[in-house]
């Protein structure tokens, strides 16, 4: 690099750090979902997330990166950023430990040499002539604008960056802007809000005659969390024909706060009615989101005396997608008796240990091929990206449907035959638009609460099911979850994806020799990717069952590491 660039990329990464010194005594990790921690402590962090996302474009050669400053489902007070990758999806784990040494770098110095050497061995062209593209949004937290200032100074200290502020956004809306920008098409809200009302409407326009619902089965209450996700329902809600959508918990002024007592994960893990719901709301389909709208579940007001729900989880959700796209594979390729095979594709469905068993098995017995991979939606989405349709969910909600360029373009040329032929009134005709609609409609770079919600909606319209019909597909197994600290949760290392303990080996033989006493038991433990704790999870066949193996688990564990 020319001798007064060098001198001028020096200079910036000397000057910003010393505008965000590390404070004492705080160690920021990129866990699971990024950096994560009380917002007012998180500018360092978020400077350095900036630097981070800037040399990432640099790295893919100007390609746009995105970065998002929320702390999900988190309280209130906390903050924390992820990046996005070009492709829409999360950045590349190969970055992480980069990530990390940048985010605890000491003081000015260390950084520019961390920043230096990186530059270095990963062949970043620093200082020369080049630009980066770094796309921005944030949720509706209080220290967002001042996190999103931190994050626009760590940007401009990379020579030739330029940041793009998007706004209060959720998530999902600002991966699916990075994946549009580096695809060439527009990436602004209002092309992402017209590409789901178009293909909601594409889904409902393809629904059977028989199987128009009554009110009943149009009404959906939505808990918004009191985050973003309730305050864009509310911006389209009038566009989306066929729904009569209500928003509780919608974020405006006075209706509460974020993610307390409401949201998706206080629903999944409570089981309860969140805030702002009664025992009026009984026999309604409710959906609950998370703080940054990538999270969704359904739920019911079970009875009018007491505040319990019947969950519908990210399982159940993936079951539905799942039983939807296998059956318009089936009309497609098995016509009468015949079986042509006019569209071959490899459907896989990935889960993790997480998941309910009876999901699982439930998937199995339909005979799709189920995989399981660590917890994190990082390692599910690469997987997903390896079949033609991937469809894949976290039990709490997190999730989507991706499907392969190559099978999308299967797709289209099946479309433009079969309405050729004169028969476009086909069943066959009618799955493939169905399909192509589903892949327009649900979000490809990350699980999206907003377009999975929709994607529910059509699928139970096109069945003509009800919330009852759907919560019938399979029963779970009870299933316990408890969290124990312990004095380094490091020292648990699992293997085959997060089911096993490898380390320490005793362990794994005692929760074997406990499980073995269970009908229908099963039981593993893991360290917490975002939090300082070990999980237990353990299902079987009765609640009291679930409760006592992981209660004799984590009195394993708190003996052997506590
Ligand atoms: C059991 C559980 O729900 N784990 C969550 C939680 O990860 P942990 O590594 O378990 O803390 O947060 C992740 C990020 O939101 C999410 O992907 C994951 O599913
Ligand atoms: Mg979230």
């Amino acid at each position: 690099m020319a001798a007064d660039q060098d001198q001028e990329q020096r200079r910036r990464l000397l000057d910003v750090a010393s505008r965000f010194p590390l404070p004492a005594g705080c160690r920021f990790s990129y866990g699971t979902a990024g950096f994560r921690a009380d917002g007012a402590t998180m500018a360092p962090a978020i400077c350095r997330a900036g630097i981070l996302a800037a040399l990432r474009s640099v790295k893919l050669a100007g390609a746009t990166v995105g970065i998002v400053i929320t702390a999900s489902h988190n309280p209130i007070g906390d903050n924390g950023a992820k990046i996005a990758d070009p492709d829409g999806g999360m950045m590349d784990q190969h970055w992480e430990p980069f990530a990390d040494a940048l985010a605890n770098a000491p003081d000015p110095d260390a950084l520019l040499q961390l920043v230096l050497q990186f530059a270095k061995d990963e062949g970043i062209p620093l200082g020369s002539h080049y630009t980066a593209q770094v796309l921005l949004g944030r949720d509706t937290r209080p220290t967002g604008e001042y996190l999103l200032d931190a994050a626009l100074q760590g940007i401009n200290a990379i020579v030739g960056a330029h940041a793009i502020d998007m706004g209060i956004l959720t998530t999902p809306q600002l991966h699916w802007m990075v994946r549009s920008k580096n695809k060439g098409v527009k990436a602004s809200e209002s092309a992402y809000f017209k590409q789901l009302i178009n293909s909601f409407r594409h889904m409902l326009e393809l629904v059977p005659k028989d199987k128009s619902g009554d009110e009943l089965a149009n009404k959906l209450i939505v808990d918004g969390a009191n985050g973003i996700g309730g305050v864009k329902l509310e911006q389209i809600k009038a566009e989306l024909s066929g729904l009569d959508i209500i928003v509780r918990n919608s974020g405006k002024e006075g209706e509460g706060i974020l993610n307390h007592m409401c949201g998706a994960d206080f629903v999944q893990k409570e089981r309860v009615t969140p805030h702002g719901f009664s025992p009026e709301d009984v026999g309604v389909r409710c959906a609950s989101l998370d703080g940054d709208a990538d999270r969704l579940v359904y739920f019911r007001v079970s009875s009018a005396s007491d505040n319990k729900v019947d969950l519908v989880d990210g399982d159940k959700i993936l079951s539905l997608f799942a039983l939807f796209i296998r059956e318009q594979l089936d009309i497609i390729n098995n016509d009468g008796s015949k079986v042509n095979k006019l569209l071959p594709a490899k459907l896989g469905i990935v889960q993790t240990a997480y998941a309910n068993g009876a999901s699982t098995q439930f998937l199995k017995d339909l005979g799709l091929e189920v995989v399981f991979t660590p917890t994190g939606v990082k390692y599910l989405h690469k997987k997903a990206l390896e079949y033609d349709i991937g469809v894949y969910f976290e039990a709490n909600g997190h999730g989507t449907v991706v499907f392969s360029e190559n099978f999308i373009s299967q797709l289209e040329s099946l479309s433009k035959e079969l309405s050729s032929q004169a028969d476009n009134g086909s069943a066959q005709y009618h799955a493939v638009m169905r399909l192509m609609a589903a892949s327009q409609l649900i979000n490809q770079a990350v699980g999206d609460a907003l377009s999975g919600l929709l994607f529910v909606e059509a699928i139970l319209q096109y069945r003509g099911w009800s919330f009852q019909n759907w919560c019938e597909l399979y029963s779970d197994l009870p299933s316990r979850q408890l969290k124990v600290k312990v004095i380094d949760r490091s020292s648990i290392v699992t293997t085959d994806a997060e089911t096993k303990v490898s380390q320490p080996s005793s362990l794994q033989e005692l929760i074997d020799k406990e499980t073995v006493n269970y009908s229908h038991g099963r039981c593993f433990v893991r360290p917490s990717g975002t939090e300082d704790v070990v999980r237990v999870y353990a299902e079987a066949s009765t609640q009291v069952e679930a409760d006592s193996l992981a209660k004799s688990v984590a009195q394993h564990v708190e003996r052997l590491l506590g």
